[in-house]
């Protein structure tokens, strides 16, 4: 396939030579003149393979062909708010190379309202030709809503060429994961009405680096009578970049947090920039925390290397729109030394970082489609990059097997890992004393089924003979072996568990936990959403709650203790040591927490203390009650003997004498 740009207006050549784009990328190839001759299309093509210029330089193009530009000319839709910001940009560096064309780039999002007076002014005019790129939520209840209820939506819509759904499978569909679905549902529901006010008559792109299943295409494209191309540009042999290598690590939960610090250490030390993906914002807070910490990040240095430590950077959902497009921005900006960002999936699609090199995804995702736009965040237009997911040894087999079969990506063992770990303060590398194996792995899991049976056995076994059932001897010895066989088996493998506790990295981490209840109260809310989140996953059958280590993970975090609710994981066997110490009397390291706790602490003490006396007198006092009320109740009997009753017993005593001597006589 020859590779060349088609005849385009000349801004838009300059542009490019600007940009030095000499020829175009495959996608951009196919789906140009596509759209110039008015023809909508379904495009599926590779993350970082150049859709943004594949779906912004036709548009150009349409417009330029448009004799008045009046209202609405295009729609750009995509779903986070970062996308949109992104997108717009490059529409508007686009744009200033046409200054004939009159219109105006206007940007709709949720929770920014820094273009609210262009936005309004628009709306009170909507025959004024302008470009919208924005996000579903602020798109539907506020603009669209709005032009509906003023009844300008006809005036608005008059000159509308162009629809353009980035992200499509995102828009329309929901990634089959129930914590997601309800929010997914919404902006689905929010898409199709919006697309239902627009214009039949136009031209509409849908794109994603994964399609949407084919009916999805037809609602929006239309299946019949309509000028519409499917175009599948991924490769033959997998969804993935070519230039991207895939690889992944095993580790059990217990080294997980320690094993991240040894990739940061390794994208240190080869001056990497890399983004680590985590399931959870709350596992995210925990491990800026952690990493962040003076303790911590020594190791993870990149001291001998000749190198400058690594920049961390946190992201998630619940940043503020400002401080996520801070980070965004700064990450995205080149630098000496490597440079590390932790991030949830809000940063998964379609953000086009500059040179990131590695991807580590710290927790498989949760969605079907996340893995492969998390992995596309690096190897971009051409360029190397290399994923490294991290996978625990209950479910590597089956989570490698499936990405294998179903998603055709072939993940390789990571080479050299014995390397990355982290380092102490000399440098020496802290590899785990004793590694958990797989076999160790399938042993817990054998023995959670058999100890307690055994015991179980034995005592009946026991029950019997203190009842004087006769039991055979060679049968009752053969059951107590076995007993005292898993025993000490489950005794040894307990031991090696709780000896990871020794790593230095956890000792550190605990450290803090016991000294600062921010931390401790950060690292306890991370936990519980670990677990709860764990069974939030589109497979379901590989990560099973009750399969999961919960000891393994709490001590991999550095805890001192388990949060008390675990009774829903009841079925789970949970080794885990637990510290000593009382963790209520953990202190907050801001002084003014601190004092505000104690104070709470010592209200609390004499509320109790003042509870307490009041019970006690009030129990006195119903004591002193009652026994006043027996000794009453004694004395009155005792009066009403001596007044009344003695006086008839006498009477009685006497008419009775009475009457034997008149019987004597
Ligand atoms: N013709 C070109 N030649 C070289 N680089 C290009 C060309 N077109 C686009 N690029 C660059 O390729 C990078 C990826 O482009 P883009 O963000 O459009 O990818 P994408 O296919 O939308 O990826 P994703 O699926 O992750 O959203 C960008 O940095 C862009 O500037």
């Amino acid at each position: 396939m020859k590779l060349e740009w088609p005849e385009l207006h000349e801004g838009t050549q300059r542009f490019l030579a600007d940009q030095e784009f000499a020829i175009p990328t495959p996608v951009q190839n196919v789906v140009i003149p596509y759209v110039v001759n008015s023809t909508s299309v379904s495009v599926e093509s590779e993350t970082g393979s150049g859709k943004t210029l594949s779906f912004l330089i036709p548009l150009i193009e349409l417009l330029h062909k448009q004799k008045t530009l009046t209202g609405l000319l295009s729609l750009i839709v995509l779903p986070t708010r970062d996308l949109a910001i992104q997108v717009h940009s490059v529409l508007v560096s686009l744009l200033a190379y046409h200054p004939d064309l009159s219109a105006t780039p206007l940007l709709v999002l949720g929770a920014d309202h820094s273009q609210d007076k262009a936005i309004d002014r628009w709306a009170k005019d909507p025959s004024a030709p302008a470009v919208i790129v924005g996000t579903p939520g602020r798109l539907h209840s506020d603009l669209m809503s709005r032009l509906k209820m003023e009844h300008t939506l006809p005036i608005a819509l008059k000159g509308f060429q162009y629809l353009i759904l980035d992200e499509c499978d995102r828009l329309l569909t929901y990634g089959g994961v129930q914590s997601h679905k309800a929010m997914a549902m919404d902006m689905s529901q929010q898409v199709r009405e919006i697309v239902g006010l627009l214009p039949k008559q136009r031209v509409t792109g849908m794109f994603s680096a994964t399609a949407p299943p084919p009916d999805v295409v037809d609602l929006v494209l239309g299946s019949e009578g309509r000028t519409r191309a499917t175009i599948r540009l991924t490769r033959e042999d997998g969804p993935l970049p070519s230039a991207l290598e895939n690889k992944y690590i095993v580790v059990d939960h217990r080294y997980k947090v320690v094993r991240l610090l040894g990739l940061i250490r390794r994208a240190a030390v080869r001056g990497d920039k890399a983004i680590v993906f985590v399931n959870q914002r709350k596992m995210i807070r925990y491990l800026e925390q952690c990493l962040t910490h003076p303790s911590i990040a020594q190791f993870y240095s990149a001291k001998g290397s000749g190198r400058p430590d690594p920049t961390l950077q946190f992201i998630h959902g619940k940043f503020k729109q400002g401080e996520r497009h801070a980070v965004i921005e700064s990450f995205s900006q080149s630098g000496s030394g490597a440079k590390v960002l932790v991030a949830s999936d809000v940063v998964a699609r379609g953000i086009d970082f500059t040179d990131v090199t590695t991807v580590i995804q710290f927790d498989p995702p949760t969605q079907k489609e996340t893995f492969i736009h998390r992995v596309g965040r690096s190897g971009r237009a051409g360029r190397a990059g290399e994923n490294i997911t991290l996978v625990d040894p209950a479910t590597a087999d089956a989570y490698l097997a499936y990405l294998t079969q179903t998603e055709h990506v072939t993940l390789q063992p990571l080479e050299q890992a014995d390397e990355w770990w982290p380092v102490d303060t000399k440098g020496t590398i802290l590899t785990p004393e004793v590694p958990l194996t797989e076999d160790d792995y399938d042993l817990k899991h054998r023995l959670a089924k058999t100890v307690g049976k055994a015991i179980k056995e034995a005592k009946t076994v026991k029950r019997q003979k203190d009842k004087g059932v006769r039991v055979k001897e060679k049968e009752a010895a053969a059951v107590q072996a076995k007993v005292d066989v898993l025993v000490a088996k489950e005794t040894a493998l307990k031991e090696k568990h709780s000896q990871a506790r020794n790593h230095p990295v956890m000792e550190a981490i605990r450290s803090i936990a016991r000294s600062d209840r921010d931390f401790y109260d950060i690292q306890s809310e991370a936990f519980k959403m670990y677990l709860s989140g764990y069974t939030h996953h589109f497979l379901g059958y590989i990560f099973e709650k009750n399969k999961l280590d919960i000891g393994g993970v709490a001590t991999g975090m550095g805890m001192i203790a388990l949060p008390h609710r675990l009774d829903e994981y009841k079925t789970t066997y949970v080794w885990f040591v637990k510290e000593s110490m009382n963790v209520g009397e953990i202190p907050y390291l801001d002084p003014g927490k601190e004092k505000a706790r104690l104070e709470k602490v010592t209200e609390a003490k004499q509320r109790r203390a003042e509870q307490e006396a009041a019970k006690k007198k009030a129990e006195a006092e119903r004591l002193k009650a009652v026994k006043t009320k027996r000794e009453d109740r004694k004395v009155q009997r005792g009066q009403t003997m001596s007044k009344e009753d003695l006086d008839d017993l006498m009477d009685d005593y006497k008419s009775l004498k009475r009457a034997k001597k008149e019987k004597k006589r």
